[in-house]
């Protein structure tokens, strides 16, 4: 079987590396002929751990290939993954337009039998709707088949991940599409679940949601351990403890970020509201979130008398740590409310960048922790950075103005700090 990737982004360059890697031949085919040109090379278009190595390993020995002909890549492939971006739209719901498009494309190229396979976080009932999709493209009746494959991928963790997942979920209602599935995925140790289309398509924004919630949960119980003066990371240690809790995603901190659980959440709850189903708990979440990232800025506002004029210092723009993706970062909602309050900004990510927009032309951007600390009159953590974790703090006390310190990540050691002369808050985190 020859497999085709479509979308070459964050799951379809992992899911392209991870076939190649158990022995399939391999073709990522994406609409952006630069991303295609520099994976050609064997480079990547964005940052992930130790995934560059192993995609120019797969192109070296010809597994893997890469093209922008989308019709010969159809004509030629058995096995096609959809892995191409499932963006909000204004109203939360999903974007379903470059499924759309693929769906259409495979529709106008297919000459013989494929099996359709969506990696990419669609609704439930896309599954019917690329059918339809693709049915309608077609010149001719050719036989077809789609199953739903949700990919459980973290940024940052993504080679791991991808290669040991927890388990495999595929929702179809073919026995050929299954047992295609399953001889693709043979060498892979791990619990299946072979279920209906729409079960495959909502265990993936169940989980997401349901990690999101975890998130939130920590985030406003932070609020009350700040009024109780009890430190929320002892809270999660102890809950954490009982396997029916787990000890994962308990982290207070600025709130979620990334390029899916925001929009995951808010798709399950328009879902739901077509539905006529009220999930009163994910609408709770979604606020939560919404406001979370101000919390630690009226603290550090209370404490400066203002943002005005003064050089506020930010460290991490990333999501979180081991990627570049800024989507939906919280450091960028704190950088704009910043600049909206003439707050001089000194930025510095080990290696995000901000966006090019004129409005972003006021922050000194810098190259180094040191740099972005000197005349410093607030530092604001946002990204746990393990480099920030590294920094000697003693030390760099002394390139600042005000040593005053707001973990958003309540990464540092509260007593540590205040023991070296900090002023130092963070989000349940300081007692
Ligand atoms: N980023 C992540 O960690 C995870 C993402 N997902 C889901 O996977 C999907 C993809 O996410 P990412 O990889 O982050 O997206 P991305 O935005 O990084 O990549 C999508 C790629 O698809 C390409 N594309 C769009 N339309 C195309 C077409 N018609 N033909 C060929 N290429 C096309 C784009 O140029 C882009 O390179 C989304 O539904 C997301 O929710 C699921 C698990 C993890
Ligand atoms: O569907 C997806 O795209 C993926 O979304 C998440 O992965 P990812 O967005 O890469 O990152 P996470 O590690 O889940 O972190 C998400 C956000 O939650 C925040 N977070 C995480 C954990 C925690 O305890 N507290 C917390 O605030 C992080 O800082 C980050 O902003 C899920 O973990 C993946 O399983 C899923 O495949």
């Amino acid at each position: 079987m020859k497999i085709l990737i479509i979308g070459t982004g964050y799951v379809g360059a992992t899911t392209a590396m991870v076939f190649a890697e158990i022995g399939w031949q391999v073709t990522g085919l994406d609409i952006d002929a630069g991303k295609i040109q520099r994976l050609r090379q064997g480079r990547l278009h964005f940052h992930e751990p130790g995934l560059e190595d192993m995609i120019a390993k797969h192109v070296k020995s010809s597994r893997l290939q890469f093209t922008t002909d989308k019709e010969t890549a159809i004509k030629e492939h058995d096995v096609i993954f959809l892995c191409v971006g499932t963006p909000s739209l204004p109203d939360g719901s999903a974007d379903l337009r470059y499924i759309g498009q693929a769906a259409k494309d495979i529709g106008r190229s297919m000459k013989g039998y494929k099996l359709i396979v969506t990696k990419s976080t669609v609704p439930v009932g896309t599954q019917e709707q690329i059918k339809k999709w693709i049915a309608a493209a077609q010149q001719e009746a050719i036989p077809f088949d789609v199953a739903s494959n949700p990919e459980f991928l973290r940024e940052g963790k993504a080679v791991e991940d991808a290669l040991r997942p927890d388990r495999i979920v595929i929702g179809t209602d073919s026995q050929r599409a299954t047992e295609q599935l399953q001889r693709l995925y043979s060498s892979f140790v791990c619990p299946w679940i072979i279920t209906k289309p729409r079960t495959a398509e909502l265990i993936k924004y169940a989980s997401n949601s349901f990690l999101a919630t975890k998130i939130s949960y920590m985030n406003e119980l932070a609020k009350l351990c700040d009024e109780l003066e009890v430190n929320v990371k002892e809270i999660a240690e102890g809950m954490g403890l009982d396997p029916r809790i787990g000890s994962s995603f308990l982290q207070a901190g600025l709130g979620y970020g990334g390029s899916c659980f925001p929009k995951d959440v808010s798709e399950l709850v328009m879902t739901s509201r077509k539905h006529h189903v009220n999930l009163r708990i994910l609408e709770g979440v979604i606020e939560v979130n919404r406001t979370q990232y101000t919390y630690l800025l009226d603290k550090a506002r209370l404490r400066l008398g203002g943002f005005a004029g003064k050089n506020i210092t930010v460290l991490g723009l990333a999501f979180k740590p081991d990627t570049d993706d800024i989507r939906e970062a919280p450091a960028i909602r704190i950088i704009d409310q910043l600049l909206l309050e003439q707050a001089n900004v000194q930025l510095f990510d080990p290696i995000a960048a901000l966006p090019g927009h004129a409005s972003y032309r006021a922050v000194k951007v810098c190259s180094s922790a040191e740099e972005a600390l000197r005349g410093s009159e607030a530092i604001i953590l946002c990204t746990e950075w393990p480099e920030f974790g590294q920094l000697d703090w003693k030390k760099a006390k002394r390139l600042l103005r005000q040593p005053n310190f707001f973990d958003g990540r309540n990464m540092l050691d509260a007593k540590r700090m205040r023991g070296i002369g900090y002023y130092y808050q963070g989000i349940g985190g300081d007692h």
